[in-house]
């Protein structure tokens, strides 16, 4: 596992566009906007969308946002906003004009959601709806980690369910929910076909992405401070994000 420190910084991105045909796959919370202590509390620039449309269209569409967010919490952030993405942990993929990519995922069985929402009651913890998962959110309580993280362990291991765990947050999702999942998915298609993938972000979860982006041909950009298997670069947080990208 690389420490980020160890890891070079990107080659300059208008030189990548010039000697590649790029195809970008950006995280959200933590790569592209600042945590906040609450799901509801990131502060997203006003002009952030149209500064996306012009990076879409730098990309001649070959951009899409991969978020552990559901799609429609995403989009209630971003007005009108017009790039691929795909939401619950790249599960739920759309394409720029909103027309789907593969199915629609399915959400979680009632009763998991059940125990997870009177979990997160019982310890004052905030629990997040999605569509096609459930999150308990640990911010506002730090020492409760272990207990939630075990907690939503053991009904992940009773459903058959996946867990997912990023920054001061325990998800339970379907099996084969992963950022990875999305970047192959996009890559199949004529849009982004015979592209150079590269996937930024700052989150465990965004291993899978840069996994993919990796065995595509491409490479991955890890964020912050956090250690990573997959990243081939790295930059320091979401202003250099920002930088790099010219955004
Ligand atoms: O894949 P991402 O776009 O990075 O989404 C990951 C999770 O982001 C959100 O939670 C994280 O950000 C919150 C706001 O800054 C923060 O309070 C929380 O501690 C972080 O885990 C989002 O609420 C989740 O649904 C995403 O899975």
């Amino acid at each position: 596992m690389a420490s980020p420190l160890s890891l070079p910084p990107p080659p300059e991105f208008h030189d990548l566009l010039a000697q590649e045909r790029l195809a970008l796959f950006i995280d959200f919370d933590g790569t592209l906007v600042e945590l906040a202590p609450e799901p509801g509390a990131i502060d997203v620039p006003q002009d952030m969308v149209d500064r996306l449309h012009r990076l879409r269209d730098t990309l001649d569409g070959r951009l899409a946002l991969v978020t552990g967010r559901a799609l429609d919490d995403l989009e209630s952030h971003l007005d009108d906003i017009t790039v691929c993405r795909a939401g619950s942990h790249g599960v739920s993929r759309l394409f720029a004009d909103g027309s789907r990519l593969g199915r629609a995922p399915e959400g979680l069985p009632d009763a998991v959601v059940g125990e997870l929402r009177e979990f997160a009651a019982e310890h004052g913890l905030l629990y997040e709806a999605k569509s096609h998962g459930g999150a308990i959110h640990f911010r506002g309580a730090p020492e409760k980690e272990e207990r939630a993280v075990a907690f939503a362990r053991s009904v992940a291991e009773a459903h058959d369910l996946h867990l997912a765990t990023g920054k001061s947050i325990a998800e339970i999702v379907r099996p084969g929910a992963d950022k990875g999942g999305a970047v192959r998915a996009f890559l199949s298609e004529d849009l982004f076909a015979g592209s150079l993938p590269v996937f930024v972000g700052d989150d465990t979860t965004d291993e899978d992405g840069m996994a993919a982006a990796n065995e595509c041909g491409g490479f991955g950009i890890a964020v912050g401070e956090r250690d990573s298997d997959n990243a081939r670069y790295h930059l320091s947080g979401v202003g250099a994000v920002h930088q790099w990208l010219e955004l």
